[in-house]
């Protein structure tokens, strides 16, 4: 799975015409994480939520599909976007799901990448170290985007109020 993921998020960086290295070296000794989810069956399914509405904060997570998470929308400058999503229950079934997130490398800066930088002439987001990155996403625990709402910058803010 993990030669999957960095395969992945090669071609994606090549998509981006980010320089040749600068995504792998970013998830090289990378942290890999695993999260199994069971939802039990519920009577009254329309008044409950197996997951509240939430968008993965690391950079890939392959689930049964793929989705974009907040560490790539960042590293990206912006170009791919985080997916914000959530998962309801059924009354007659259980669900039971298997997570991976790909997470780059924990001594590394997350920001956008310096070749999309010069290439759009702005930069997005800000650029902190991982680690305060993670201390912000898990003490906003599963609350929307708001941590991707915290790293933006000024002009990413106005483009979404145009668009
Ligand atoms: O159960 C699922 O299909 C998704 C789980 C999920 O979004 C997560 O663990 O972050
Ligand atoms: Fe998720």
């Amino acid at each position: 799975m993990k030669k999957l993921a960095k395969a992945i998020l090669g071609e994606m960086g090549k998509a981006l015409g980010m320089d040749n290295e600068e995504m792998t070296e970013l998830f090289d000794d990378g942290v890999q994480s695993m999260r199994m989810n069971y939802y039990p069956p519920c009577p009254e399914p329309q008044l409950a939520l197996g997951l509240c509405p939430h968008s993965d904060g690391g950079g890939l997570t392959i689930v049964y599909q793929l989705n974009e998470t907040e560490g790539l929308q960042i590293i990206s400058n912006g170009v791919y976007k985080s997916i914000e999503h959530r998962v309801t229950v059924q009354s007659n079934k259980e669900r039971l799901s298997v997570a991976t997130f790909y997470v780059p490398n924990m001594t590394k800066e997350l920001g956008p990448t310096h070749s999309l930088v010069a290439q759009h002439k702005v930069a997005n987001f800000r650029r902190v170290p991982f680690v305060e990155y993670y201390k912000g996403f898990f003490a906003r625990k599963l609350e929307g985007k708001s941590n991707l709402e915290f790293m933006k910058l000024e002009v990413e803010v106005l483009k979404e109020k145009v668009v």
